[in-house]
């Protein structure tokens, strides 16, 4: 109801002395994050309030928008942020946005794997999903919801029914790997992280999650041990925030550094400006498999290219192999759900 819209929070920043960047050479866009309440969405939305690419963020949850909204809004940065909360909100949260970004569903906790998310998470995508489908048709989709690997076909079978799908509006955010990869990379190369380039492929859960230390740079001379090491702690870098955290959740806060950065990189390439390359899950021919995390480039429709998978090693070439069933069955999983529901 537009009444009980949050108009407490309808904020403009408004700079009482000289902007630190002219906003007049920025385009106008919309961002929504629909879970902003959650343990992602509230440090999410927080970044996403400093991106001065944004002009207008809106925070769309089942609870609790109104506080996050009303603080997030107090921030003197560019955007004007709008809270909006429950199903009658919904279509004014998406209208107008040019992405929409999605940590709406439950996180994991100690046992359980992405997959098991499945049966809650599925239906929450899919009901966002035909929201999108009917308020912002257009916009990027930028989907964190667990599980990636199901929650992405899902996604593009709504767009489908809907008649409204475009296979390079939407993406998997799979940052979150590179994130790790670098990191761990970075500390056992003991090289500068900020130089770090890792490219992470496949998709993401457990050995769908495929860094391409071979192609790391700057260069080090680790050994094959070392590099199997690593292999296994950016497969398991999700298993390992969700076994420290205890029950209490899983990756957030490094979750929203990397939401933050993906959603900038499509920013950017709506932008027009050149070169914006992430790895990200999307549809994909550089398998044999409908959907699949590679580079890609970003412009100024989304996805500009979706780049190949470059050299790989004897060790990464088996891995490639051994992903591939997984990611085939989490893939299939997803568009029977949503072509049955
Ligand atoms: N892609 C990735 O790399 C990662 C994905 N995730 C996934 O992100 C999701 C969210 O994780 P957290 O923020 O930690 O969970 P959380 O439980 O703290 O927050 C989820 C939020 O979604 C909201 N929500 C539930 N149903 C909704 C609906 N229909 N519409 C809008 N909002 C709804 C809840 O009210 C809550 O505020 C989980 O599925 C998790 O597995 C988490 C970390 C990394
Ligand atoms: O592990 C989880 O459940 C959350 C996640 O996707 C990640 O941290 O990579």
């Amino acid at each position: 109801m537009r009444s009980s819209l949050l108009r407490s929070v309808k904020t403009l920043a408004r700079p009482t002395t000289a902007r630190a960047y002219s906003v007049d050479s920025v385009p106008s866009r919309k961002v929504t994050v629909l879970g902003a309440a959650g343990g992602i969405g509230q440090p999410l939305s927080l970044l996403m309030k400093l991106n001065p690419l944004v002009s207008q963020l809106a925070l769309y949850d089942i609870g609790g928008t109104p506080g996050v909204a009303a603080d997030v809004s107090h921030i003197n940065s560019r955007s004007e942020v709008a809270g909006y909360m429950g199903d009658d909100q919904l279509g004014l949260a998406l209208e107008g946005s040019d992405v929409v970004i999605i940590p709406a569903g439950v996180p994991r906790k100690p046992g359980m794997t992405r997959d098991d998310l499945f049966n809650i998470n599925a239906g929450i995508v899919k009901s966002l999903c035909s929201a999108i489908a009917k308020y912002c048709p257009h916009a990027i989709v930028n989907m964190i919801s667990n599980p990636v690997n199901s929650t992405v076909p899902i996604a593009a079978e709504v767009f489908k029914k809907a008649g409204i799908y475009d296979e390079k509006k939407l993406f998997g955010v799979t940052t979150l790997d590179v994130v790790r990869a670098k990191s761990f990379y970075a500390g056992k190369a003991n090289v500068n992280v900020a130089e770090v380039n890792v490219p992470v492929v496949g998709g993401h859960a457990g050995v769908t999650i495929l860094p391409l230390f071979s192609q790391a740079t700057p260069k080090a001379n680790l050994s094959q041990d070392d590099i199997q090491a690593l292999t296994k702690r950016t497969q398991d870098g999700g298993t390992e925030v969700v076994e420290a955290k205890a029950g209490k959740g899983s990756a957030t806060l490094s979750m929203a550094y990397a939401g933050a950065i993906f959603a900038d990189a499509c920013l950017k390439g709506l932008n027009g400006v050149p070169d914006v390359v992430e790895c990200s899950y999307v549809q994909s021919t550089i398998t044999e498999l409908p959907f699949f995390a590679s580079k890609v480039r970003l412009g100024k429709n989304g996805v500009e290219e979706v780049l190949g998978l470059g050299p790989l090693s004897d060790y990464e070439k088996e891995g490639l192999e051994k992903l591939k069933p997984e990611l085939k069955s989490s893939i299939e999983k997803g568009i029977e759900f949503a072509k049955k529901n």
